[in-house]
């Protein structure tokens, strides 16, 4: 332990079913160890003997299938025990995932050559599930279960940890850009889990795409407060994901540009199920929306992502309500099975000034890593750019601000397209107050290819406006890497941050 004042510990007997929820204050850090019995944190166990490190004001719940002995060391006002846990109905769910899993085959089509192309295709897809609910409900958290279920799953079948390696892990696609899961908020992405998922923060729940070297820790905090130890063990691992970036932190916001994304991510699926190979494909993929898809407004959303993402079952997490209204809205498609799942009593909506500090900590985390229960450190470099060498772009964002189509006269277009680049004027009085302290990102495509594909295609990361001088005509950066920018169009949106 990194202080000399000894923490508060107290005793916590959870019987069979029952969860040990807590809420962290932000200068509250607790270490929970495992002293008897079989526990896991969102589906990734806890390791007998081994305290596992929380803070960052991170909500979360110890189960247990049969009984636990926990020792709870550190100050922790607000913490609780449930015997309404809907950790049994998530786990049949996974094991209906599992059976559908077991029961999925490739199309003989594409295997025989010479089959005959009049009889109707054979394939039998993997799950292809799409979670829906309100916000709060626990949809990232269960994305986050049931993965790390099919990890255990396929470590088990394997042998032992690692297993994974081999094929079989879900592919998760994140379409909340209210999140950034395992990359930067205002971002679309898609990976393929092989490891477990720990929880210590709300940072980085889905894992971490930003690691560029072994993990360094953090120095431990100097305070007399007690403190756990950060653990490498329990740090999100590393990933590597395909991220669109929307630059936005609502898919309400430039609405045209979130449909495109939406197609590209679909297509985008097809490919990572195929390269998965065949137990990649089978394992299917967990789809983690945003919550305003549950208002009755925006959900017409999941029926256009049912469609691009060929999502074969809709699992709404919440009330027979909502289970109702989707139903409703999936009835002409024969393709698509809708179940539910009750929400957890212990997931609860996040207040806006949480959510934004998740948020800032969340692209803090790309720049200089933490927090330190969650990831090690990283150090970015501030690289100066002349206004010649940047070419600073929104998508499609005059289209907002010209008049709908309806009122332009008779055959007259409007000014610019949903997907279109449109330049930024460095130049211009009002230019500095619209690009400090805002996150840029660096698309793929390179300097020569289409606006379409900059502007809409994946990402390669992002920097950061530190600061521009007119006068010198120069754009101060953060930048995760040294050197020289690897592309000269960089992609605004309205993801703000302050680097304090
Ligand atoms: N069983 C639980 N006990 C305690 N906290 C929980 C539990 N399940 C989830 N939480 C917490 O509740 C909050 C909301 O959960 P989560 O982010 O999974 O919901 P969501 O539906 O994805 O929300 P949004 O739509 O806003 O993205 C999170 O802080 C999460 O850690």
């Amino acid at each position: 332990m990194s202080s000399s004042n000894p923490p508060a510990i107290r005793r916590v007997s959870l019987p069979p079913l029952h969860e040990f929820r807590f809420e962290l204050e932000p200068k509250e850090a607790i270490s929970i160890t495992l002293l008897q019995g079989t526990a896991e944190v969102f589906g990734c166990e806890l390791v007998p003997g081994q305290p596992h490190p929380f803070g960052d004001e991170v909500r979360a719940a110890v189960w247990t299938s049969e009984g636990a002995e926990l020792e709870v060391a550190g100050r922790l006002e607000t913490s609780y025990e449930s015997s309404e846990s809907p950790l049994p109905s998530y786990l049949s769910l996974h094991l209906a995932l599992a059976r559908l899993r077991l029961l999925a085959r490739p199309s003989t089509f594409a295997s025989n050559p010479n089959a005959d192309l009049s009889l109707p295709d054979d394939e039998v897809p993997g799950p292809r599930m799409m979670l829906v609910g309100e916000r709060g409900a626990g949809k990232t958290t269960l994305v986050k279960t049931l993965v790390n279920w099919r990890t255990r799953e396929v470590w088990a079948k394997a042998g032992g940890r690692g297993g994974a390696a081999n094929g079989g892990g879900v592919v998760v696609v994140n379409l909340d850009v209210g999140e950034g899961g395992c990359t930067m908020p205002g971002t679309t992405s898609l990976v393929s889990i092989n490891s477990l998922l720990p929880t210590t923060t709300p940072v980085s729940p889905l894992g971490t795409a930003t690691s560029s070297g072994p993990p360094v820790p953090f120095p431990a905090p100097s305070s007399s407060e007690w403190s756990p130890s950060s653990s490498i063990d329990a740090y999100a691992p590393p990933v590597n994901p395909l991220v669109f970036w929307h630059g936005h932190t609502s898919p309400n916001e430039h609405g045209p540009v979130y449909e495109q994304l939406l197609k590209r991510v679909g297509k985008a699926l097809k490919r990572k199920l195929d390269e998965g190979g065949v137990e990649g494909w089978k394992a299917g993929c967990v789809v983690d929306t945003p919550g305003e898809w549950a208002e009755k407004k925006a959900m017409g959303n999941v029926s256009k992502a049912v469609r691009a993402l060929e999502i074969n079952i809709v699992l709404v997490v919440g009330n027979e309500r909502l289970e109702g209204q989707v139903r409703k809205l999936l009835e002409t498609n024969k393709t698509v099975t809708v179940v539910r799942v009750p929400a957890s009593q212990g997931a609860a909506e996040d207040d806006s000034a949480y959510h934004s500090r998740v948020k800032d900590a969340q692209i803090r985390s790309y720049f200089y890593g933490g927090p330190a229960f969650t990831q090690g450190v990283l150090s970015p470099f501030s690289i100066i750019v002349k206004f010649e060498d940047l070419r600073i772009v929104s998508v499609g964002e005059a289209a907002d601000t010209v008049v709908p189509d309806s009122a332009l006269p008779l055959g007259a277009g409007r000014i610019v397209g949903d997907t279109d680049l449109v330049p930024m004027d460095l130049t211009a009085s009002r230019t500095p107050s619209e690009l400090v302290n805002k996150v840029l990102a660096i698309p793929q495509a390179g300097d020569e290819d289409s606006d379409e594909e900059r502007g809409m295609g994946p990402v390669l990361g992002w920097v950061y406006v530190s600061a521009i001088d007119q006068t010198k005509k120069k754009v101060t950066l953060l930048s995760p890497l040294p050197g020289r920018l690897p592309r000269k169009t960089l992609i605004l949106g309205s993801l703000d941050w302050q680097d304090s």
